[in-house]
């Protein structure tokens, strides 16, 4: 079995193109895999946060299907780090810099970026559907949406804005000692267990404001833990940044969003029939190509694995050394 450990913001995933096995892999086998060798301990080289798995799309004018098995074998509807990365892999295999992705709810919009540097490829992706409907998350709060409010089950200082995009995120704005300190780790662990509240789970993100049109996003996903970076977290608190600004941060306004694996770029957009939508902009980092056989790597043994790193990573600690 070939495999690609990529990352985008260093939120890292194993790229599984299932149309090159002789027998694609069942659900069942593809949550298995993910759990063994997601593994940050006795996983593959490390482990990665999830498996993005490559496949045909039968949908009209899209060149292929990315689905995103986090590293505790469950689903998630997308991925926006992973998502710039599947469209780096499918420019190669079909000579396009833009076409469109199948993803769980929706056919998205991928294009090829200006590199961030020499050998650091970027990729820009649409991110939407958009909804704060209580029952597109889900959300079980007595109310239909949530937007910068308080929550007293969740925090009694904190407001919350909760927002599918379209997998659930609950995003606070705090300031740097809360950004950095243990809440967010509690209130996620809280509301990813057994709660009344998400009963499926939801990424926490806290969000600090930085000098103008900035912000750093530090998330904590569902079906993984504390990630270096959350694409589709940073696009939706991109999102509630533009929202709750009073107009100081307009629409179509690039905005730099740090995280502690790097950093994007992201717009924020509202169509003329009120939909919003985002543009998320960042790189998609080749790191090796592994060989690995595909019945040891169900029964997670790691141990003849081939990895070939490619020469990308250097060149991704360099560009983010220059911009800290
Ligand atoms: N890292 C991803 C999001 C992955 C899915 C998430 N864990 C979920 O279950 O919703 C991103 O870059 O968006």
């Amino acid at each position: 079995m070939q495999l690609i450990k990529v990352h985008g913001s260093e939120n890292d995933f194993f790229l599984l193109d299932q149309t090159k096995l002789e027998v694609a892999l069942s659900d069942k086998q593809l949550k298995e895999l993910a759990i063994k060798m997601c593994n940050r301990i006795t996983g593959l080289h490390g482990g990665s946060d999830g498996i993005l798995v490559v496949d045909h799309s039968e949908h009209s004018g899209v060149l292929g299907q990315m689905r995103v098995i986090n590293a505790d074998g469950t689903e998630a509807s997308m991925c926006g780090n992973g998502l710039r990365t599947v469209g780096r892999y499918l420019e190669k295999e079909y000579g396009q810099t833009t076409f469109k992705v199948e993803t769980m709810h929706a056919d998205l919009k991928v294009e090829k970026a200006p590199d961030l540097k020499s050998n650091v490829a970027a990729y820009n992706v649409e991110i939407s559907p958009v909804s704060f409907m209580s029952e597109t998350l889900p959300m079980f709060l007595d109310r239909e949406t949530l937007v910068d409010d308080y929550v007293p089950e969740f925090s009694k200082t904190l407001k919350f804005s909760a927002v599918s995009v379209p997998n659930p995120h609950l995003i606070a704005f705090v300031d740097h000692e809360t950004l950095e300190g243990p809440e967010l780790e509690k209130i996620a662990t809280y509301l990813n267990g057994e709660n009344p509240y998400f009963p499926d789970g939801v990424n926490v993100s806290f969000v600090e404001k930085l000098d103008g049109h900035s912000i750093f996003v530090r998330t904590y996903e569902r079906g993984v833990g504390f990630t270096n970076a959350c694409g589709t977290a940073m696009s939706a608190s991109s999102l509630m940044f533009v929202m709750l600004s009073d107009k100081q941060v307009p629409f179509e306004t690039e905005i730099n969003v740090r995280n502690p694996g790097g950093m994007v770029k992201t717009v924020v957009h509202q169509n003329d029939n009120g939909e919003y939508w985002m543009s998320l902009i960042g790189n998609a980092t080749n790191v090796a190509n592994v060989t690995v056989d595909l019945a040891d790597a169900m029964n997670g043994d790691y141990s003849h694995a081939k990895w070939v790193p490619t020469n990308e990573q250097e060149n991704y600690l360099e560009f983010i050394s220059s911009i800290r």
